[in-house]
């Protein structure tokens, strides 16, 4: 039998027991794609003694989890630890800079250190693999970076947070609160260590940084991302939406043109004749346009222990099999910067709610700042008073500039009929 490939696995979360009992229950059959067995050595976590539901007994344990990327029986050290910075980039430069496999799940550092990374995974032809850091279980890194390797890609959007998908889902279909569902999420091992990055859409635009570098040959621009979360989004909206035709998501766009990159994650109205009102709880979806290949759907679980593991065991068996390359598609310094592009550019329909005072005048108001600013009103619908007096406005509007929208939400700042910040979300063509 061929040498095993052995493994060094730093995070023993969801994540990082996913991937021992994935690889403990599908031995053969990996050894027999692989081409040898894949073989965890060595492991280290924070805390040795907690129960994980795994046996990590037969392993060498490493209290320095750094010190994972010196391990002498190692050929690959796996990070499922998180965090941009720390542990998890120290190992990862010691790792690639040794000249050792890298492969990792951790989106908020590819997304802020991935060029780095790739150029020093380059300069040591050491493997650097990631395909769990972007929609989980869904193979899309491998899709974007190989599949369709020989098309010019000028967009790609898609839902890239399963705890945000999940909680929308919820409330949509059981009418339940936020906060109750964001809950049941992290007990279901789908949140981020501190969720605020799951329902503010950090942690989506982490990813849609990284497939904007896959499509578009771009530089990593995590920083030009426009993100919106979930965090506003009341059940008064769902219903609204649904009653219009639309469901709500969380939904990141990447284009890039001759008016630069524009990275953007937001909530966004979905008509339900598009597939992707149509993806539910913890999965994701991508879509991307190619120049040759047309209309690319992704869609499978994006977060939690099996999907994850599934990812993370893929980039594995690439490696035993000597299959990789540079980890963007190209050489890191191949890759191109595009100024980011000015949303006001942008057409489109918009969705508007205001929580308003009830009194005469304020939708007259309210129709004299659209008016002012260019924006022509599709729709309005006024629903009786809220708990607290106030009364819900949902505007929807005619197709137009993004920035005559913003213009008319500037006029409306600070004005005494309103109760709260106005809620915008655009609306997706079908
Ligand atoms: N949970 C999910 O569905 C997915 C998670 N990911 C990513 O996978 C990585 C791991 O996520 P989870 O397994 O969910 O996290 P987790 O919180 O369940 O597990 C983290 C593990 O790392 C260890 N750890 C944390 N800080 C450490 C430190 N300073 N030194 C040593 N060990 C430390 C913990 O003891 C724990 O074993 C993260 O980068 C996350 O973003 C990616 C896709 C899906
Ligand atoms: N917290 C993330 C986990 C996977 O990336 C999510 O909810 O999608
Ligand atoms: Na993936």
């Amino acid at each position: 039998m061929t040498e095993p490939l052995k493994i060094a696995l730093a995070g023993l979360g969801t994540v990082g027991a996913g991937v021992i009992r994935l690889l403990d229950a599908n031995r053969d059959l990996i050894t027999r794609r692989a081409g040898r067995p894949i073989e965890v050595v060595a492991v280290s976590a924070r805390d040795r003694a907690k129960d994980r539901g795994v046996d990590i007994a037969r392993f060498e344990w490493v209290d320095d989890t750094t010190a994972l990327a010196r391990h002498p029986g190692a050929d690959v050290v796996v990070e499922l630890v998180g965090g941009s910075d720390g542990p998890a980039l120290t190992l990862a430069r010691a790792t690639l800079d040794g000249g050792r496999a890298f492969v990792t799940a951790n989106k908020a550092m590819i997304a802020h250190h991935g060029l780095d990374l790739a150029a020093l995974a380059e300069e040591r032809s050491a493997p650097l693999k990631y395909e769990a850091a972007v929609a989980g279980g869904i193979p899309v890194i491998k899709g974007l970076r190989e599949g369709a390797a020989a098309n010019a890609l000028s967009q790609v959007y898609g839902i890239l947070n399963g705890t945000c998908n999940f909680i929308l889902t919820k409330m949509e279909e059981e009418g339940r609160d936020f906060a109750e569902v964001l809950a049941e999420a992290q007990a279901l091992g789908f949140a981020e260590a501190d969720p605020s990055f799951d329902i503010d859409g950090v942690d989506a635009a982490h990813k849609l940084s990284i497939l904007s570098t896959l499509a578009f040959g771009t530089a990593l621009a995590f920083d030009d991302v426009a993100i919106t979360g979930i965090r506003h989004v009341i059940a008064a909206d769902i219903a609204e939406a649904k009653a219009l035709g639309y469901r709500v998501r969380l939904v990141g766009v990447a284009e890039a043109g001759p008016n630069g990159l524009f990275q953007r994650v937001h909530p966004l109205l979905v008509p339900t004749a598009h597939p992707l009102s149509h993806v539910v709880g913890s999965l994701n979806a991508v879509v991307a346009e190619g120049n040759f290949v047309g209309r690319l759907f992704f869609q499978g679980r994006g977060a939690g222990d099996g999907p994850t593991a599934s990812a993370v065991v893929a980039d594995l068996i690439d490696i035993a099999r000597g299959e990789y390359g540079p980890p963007f598609a190209m050489p890191a310094d191949q890759l191109t910067t595009l100024p980011p592009a000015d949303a006001g550019d942008r057409r489109g329909r918009a969705y508007l709610r205001f929580s308003v005072v009830d009194k005469p005048g304020v939708l007259a108001e309210i129709a004299a700042a659209m008016r002012d600013a260019g924006v022509s009103i599709e729709s309005l619908i006024q629903r009786g008073a809220n708990p607290d007096g106030s009364v819900l406005v949902a505007i929807v509007t005619h197709e137009g500039p993004e920035r005559c929208v913003t213009q008319a939400l500037e006029r409306l700042d600070g004005s005494a009929s309103l109760v709260g910040k106005p809620m915008l979300m655009h609306i997706l063509d079908a």
